[in-house]
């Protein structure tokens, strides 16, 4: 669906680009793309299935960005103690990721010395942009380490940046949870989205090194009322009462981080937070669940994704509705414990992804959701939801969280001498 690329000018491979405009030429063909050049447009969130998204602006992309259907995620740990050094690879990852975002090759790409490695690693150059966004975050151990300020960042961290809470039920590995950076990589070909962290990755050497990855296929929700609600591995469309672009007062609420949220770190005002958490689904048992039981524990039908208190797929849920055995919607089901109504008002943008990493010793398949949310106050808007959902969810039963992470995501890159943090960091 969102596989089809509708700007004819950004159709264009890396390799055409290099033929036609030579690798010397590259920031002038560039600027035809569109979105390497500055012409972006505040706020525009863009359109689904566009081949390319700018990479400037007040916000970064990959947030309100119609949802793509593959993801590379990856989270850094810095291996250098140098400032200096810190920024001169957020300097290179800002170039790296203006070229790719707008379908160019990595530095030179492949017209580089026959005697040394090329530049970009390759196996995206007869691809297109592919709608590929980069989202960078800070995750709180950038900023102290057993208890010593890093980088010069001390009395920079926001408040609310710290390691998340241990929730009932967690079952967290440390080697798929936190790091000091991260990066979401979304696109529509998973090619282009493992190319792009990849090549981070490769930049990074020597200044950071790979903490841990997730790859992630079939979004899990939809950030555009213009896109169709997906399905997740338990077989429900997710992402049905999702915060979605086109509702500006509710992003600007519950997404964006305001100016004075947090006088001790102003340089975050236009970011947001982004939230990690990698849930395994133990598709097996829920496989040999009733339908009855399925839906009641989520509170919508799997047909249509309409609540259990009727209606269809976009009508508000009627938690008081009674049926002959208590509320249509149940008390433990996922939605009314989700809802709004049920946390203070907070809504949440969800951008997530279902994933498949093989099979474990069981047998059984290794799979679930990786579940990404964005929002403007974790304590606020993400905390006290998880404690209620993994207190007294009924899903529980069938998920377990095996990873986290929490990362502060600076506001997008502004200038064209500006890089990502630049507002942290100068
Ligand atoms: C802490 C936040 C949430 C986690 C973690 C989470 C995990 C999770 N969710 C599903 C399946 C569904 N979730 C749905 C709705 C929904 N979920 C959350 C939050 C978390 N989910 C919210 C805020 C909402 C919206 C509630 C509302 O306003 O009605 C749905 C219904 C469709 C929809 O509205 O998106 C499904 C289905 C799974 C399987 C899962 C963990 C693996
Ligand atoms: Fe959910």
């Amino acid at each position: 669906m969102s596989e089809t690329p509708t700007s004819a000018t950004s159709a264009v491979s890396r390799r055409r680009l290099l033929g036609v405009a030579g690798a010397g030429a590259l920031a002038v063909g560039a600027a035809g793309v569109g979105g390497y050049a500055y012409g972006h447009t505040e706020d525009d969130p863009g359109r689904e299935g566009q081949a390319t998204y700018p990479f400037a602006g007040r916000h970064q992309a990959g947030i309100v960005t119609p949802a793509q259907d593959r993801l590379h995620f990856a989270s850094f740990d810095v291996t250098t103690e140098s400032r200096d050094d810190l920024v001169l690879l957020l300097r290179a990852w800002t170039a790296a990721a203006r070229a790719m975002t707008s379908g160019l090759p990595v530095g030179e790409g492949v017209a580089t010395s026959y005697d040394a490695p090329p530049d970009d690693t390759g196996e995206a150059l007869d691809l297109d942009a592919s709608g590929l966004t980069l989202t960078f975050g800070f995750g709180p151990s950038l900023f102290e380490r057993n208890g010593k300020p890093r980088f010069g960042l001390g009395g920079k961290q926001p408040k609310a940046l710290r390691e998340l809470p241990h929730f009932p039920a967690d079952q967290l590995d440390p080697a798929r949870s936190n790091g000091d950076l991260c990066v979401q990589a979304c696109a529509h070909d998973p090619q282009v989205a493992v190319h792009a962290i990849r090549n981070l990755s490769r930049i990074g050497f020597g200044t950071v090194a790979l903490r841990w990855a997730q790859l992630g296929f079939g979004r899990t929700s939809s950030t555009s009322t213009s896109q169709v609600t997906p399905r997740n591995l338990f077989g429900f469309k997710d992402g049905t009462a999702n915060l979605k672009s086109e509702d500006r007062a509710g992003i600007a609420d519950f997404v964006w981080v305001g100016e004075g949220d947090d006088a001790g770190a102003d340089w975050l005002a236009g970011g947001s937070y982004l939230v990690a958490r990698r849930i395994n689904m133990q598709i097996e048992t829920w496989d040999r669940t009733s339908l009855r039981e399925q839906e009641t524990l989520v509170g919508r039908d799997r047909e249509q994704g309409a609540p259990l208190s009727g209606g269809t797929e976009f009508s508000e849920p009627d938690f008081e509705l009674q049926g002959r055995e208590g509320p249509l919607v149940a008390m433990d089901s996922h939605v009314r414990l989700a809802h709004p109504t049920q946390n203070g008002g907070v809504k949440m943008l969800r951008r997530g992804y279902n994933f498949t990493d093989g099979s474990n010793a069981l047998g059984r398949l290794d799979a679930g959701l990786f579940f990404v949310a964005f929002v403007r106050d974790p304590d606020q808007h993400y905390i006290p939801m998880q404690t209620r959902l993994s207190g007294q969810d009924g899903l529980m039963e069938y998920l377990q969280h095996t990873g986290s992470g929490l990362f502060a995501v600076p506001p997008g890159v502004r200038t064209k001498t500006g890089f990502i943090g630049d507002t942290l960091f100068v």
